[in-house]
């Protein structure tokens, strides 16, 4: 059981983020507060936020950097621990080279469950954005995706497309988009326009949802390398109905304290 949480302070998570870019001078994407778990097959449960304070689901790059927390500072050396998020039960597990593997659940597809407002499910949508139409996949996993193909990741349009796609009203309680450059079938390139953060380094959870989207598309294998800016994942789904698996790295950066 998690006894990190000695004293009880009341700021809301824009705050918390405020503070992190003041104290550290950094740009935080999302910030876990870590809570006693409700279910006792659970060691640990977490909250995310996002950048812009908003409360999400899902994270697949906190997972990872919440296993790497938890060993390092000696709070569980079990193999595997079981969190509690508001996307359901996860398992991580810390591997001997120090990756960790998050099972991330099934993907949903049912438009309801992203939510996206369409009128079919499909593998693919079209959506007009601007005067142009553009093909993408929707899906969750336990948070909102959105995936198109692009032929060059590199010169991708993230920071105009990202935004507009995100708010799209299409897509009720917006999404993360991701831009994905597929090299052969078990290699992809991706950059991530994020919900409530703007482009980031990584992100798991869209890792996921590109290779889900490509596996149905018929164009990728069912594991798949993954290349972010920040690094590399290794994505496996064996198809529908399956858990997506996420093996990836996960640095400590830096320790600090906040004077309260
Ligand atoms: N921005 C996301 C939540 C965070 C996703 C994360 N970076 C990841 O690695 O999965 C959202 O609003 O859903």
């Amino acid at each position: 059981m998690f006894d990190g949480i000695r004293q009880r302070v009341h700021l809301t998570p824009e705050q918390i983020c405020a503070m992190a870019d003041r104290h550290f001078g950094i740009g935080c994407d999302q910030i876990l507060l870590v809570e006693n778990p409700q279910s006792p097959d659970c060691d640990f449960r977490y909250r995310i936020f996002n950048a812009d304070g908003g409360e999400v689901a899902q994270c697949g790059n906190g997972a990872r950097c919440f296993a790497v927390f938890v060993r390092r500072a000696g709070l569980s050396d079990k193999e595997v621990i079981q969190v509690e998020t508001q996307s359901g039960q996860m398992q991580l597990r810390i591997l001997e080279n120090g990756e960790v593997s998050v099972n991330m659940g099934a993907p949903r597809f049912a438009p309801e469950a992203i939510p996206f407002k369409t009128l079919e499910e499909g593998p693919e949508y079209l959506l007009e954005v601007h005067h142009d139409t553009l093909r993408l996949a929707a899906l969750s996993m336990g948070n909102p995706h959105a995936v198109l193909r692009v032929p060059d990741v590199a010169t991708a349009p993230v920071t105009q497309l990202g935004p507009q796609i995100e708010k799209h009203p299409d897509f009720p309680q917006r999404c993360n988009v991701g831009f994905m450059e597929i090299c052969d079938s078990s290699h992809i390139r991706l950059r991530v326009w994020e919900r409530g953060a703007g482009e980031t380094l990584a992100c798991g959870s869209n890792a996921c949802a590109a290779v889900v989207a490509g596996i149905r598309w018929g164009a990728l294998d069912p594991a798949v390398a993954v290349d972010l800016p920040g690094g590399r994942l290794h994505i496996q789904w064996a198809g529908p109905g399956q858990a997506v698996m996420m093996t990836g790295p996960a640095q400590v950066v830096f320790d600090g304290t906040w004077p309260l």
